[in-house]
């Protein structure tokens, strides 16, 4: 039962945080994302054009690597971006848990914004009745290696600009401050969903009536209905919607309120405006933009990312399932 462990999350570009990862003896680094069920890597079957700037898992070279035959995947994901190959199972190994004869999915195809990113890959770590692989689902690596662990959770520590971790099997006192606050999650959907119907921008307090949120470490900002993204950066001198950048800027002096969001019925989880601040938009730093935007289209739904990761340590828990945060 003691497979716990715990393994380094690094920071890459503000856009995502990387774990290496060993796949049948090859070292990958691996997006994380709660957001979504699929384990898939760059291959040495993408085009030549693909696989440049990226380390590829080679099945020749695993010596534990087997083919399963007829299976394949396809996955688009939210921003459209997406991924789609052929399958085998292997050896997968995180920090100290080891999964054997975990469902790896690899790449043929990959769309141009993972050519540019620089993960490896994805390790899903949402629920797995949304893993794509067809015409057999398959498990997620926690969903495989949570009955060797003393308790079936992960939990996500991912501070900004410093180095975090995913922790499985225990929650990490170092990772958070004062106690974990929980809420149940509806897993329907495949995701860590759960309500959250109400915010708070520097303390005033507004309704989001029958609004869910999912808690997605593969997505990098903070999104959330048109009408809260409005009355934050109301509160903002000098941001305005930048059709250039998609999103809302402002100058990057510009002092940022607090937000908070309702978790459940329990309380808000608050995150200081000094995180909002995601990044200048060109080299003169003269204009930043947020780290709140629009989650567009995909009504009644707010997808805590990174940005809420940077402020709360997330315990992803299997039983129940819940979710639980404390602040870093
Ligand atoms: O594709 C995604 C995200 C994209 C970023 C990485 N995590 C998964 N979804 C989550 C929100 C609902 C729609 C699907």
């Amino acid at each position: 039962k003691r497979q716990d462990s715990s393994a380094p999350a690094s920071p890459s570009g503000g856009v995502e945080y990387l774990v290496e990862t060993d796949v049948g003896g090859q070292k990958l680094n691996l997006d994380f994302d709660t957001g979504s069920g699929d384990l898939w890597v760059f291959s040495t079957s993408l085009s030549a054009s693909s696989q440049a700037n990226h380390h590829v898992f080679n099945p020749s070279s695993s010596s534990t690597y087997k083919a399963m035959s007829g299976a394949t995947w396809r996955i688009i994901y939210g921003d459209g971006s997406g991924a789609s190959g052929t399958v085998g199972t292997d050896t997968v190994t995180v920090g100290g848990t080891t999964v054997k004869g975990q469902a790896v999915e690899l790449a043929n195809r990959v769309s141009a914004q993972f050519v540019q990113d620089a993960n490896d890959g994805l390790l899903g770590l949402s629920f797995s009745n949304i893993n794509t692989v067809r015409p057999t689902q398959q498990k997620t690596f926690f969903d495989n290696a949570k009955s060797s662990l003393t308790k079936p959770l992960f939990a996500a520590y991912l501070p900004l600009n410093a180095n975090g971790a995913y922790d499985f099997g225990a929650i990490n006192a170092r990772h958070h401050t004062g106690s974990v606050a929980y809420t149940d999650v509806d897993s329907s959907g495949g995701f860590w969903q759960f309500p959250s119907t109400s915010y708070k921008v520097g303390g005033t307090k507004h309704s989001l009536s029958g609004v869910s949120a999912i808690a997605d470490t593969g997505t990098t900002l903070l999104l959330i209905a048109d009408a809260a993204v409005t009355t934050y950066y109301d509160a903002v001198q000098g941001a305005s919607f930048d059709n250039q950048q998609g999103g809302y800027t402002f100058p990057c002096s510009a002092s940022l309120p607090d937000f908070a969001v309702r978790i459940g019925s329990t309380n808000y989880a608050t995150i200081p405006g000094s995180l909002i601040n995601f990044a200048p938009i060109d080299n003169s730093g003269r204009t930043c933009f947020g780290g709140i935007q629009s989650v567009g289209q995909i009504a009644g739904m707010s997808i805590y990312g990174d940005v809420f990761f940077n402020a709360y340590y997330g315990v992803f828990d299997d039983a129940g399932p819940r979710f639980g945060f404390a602040p870093i």
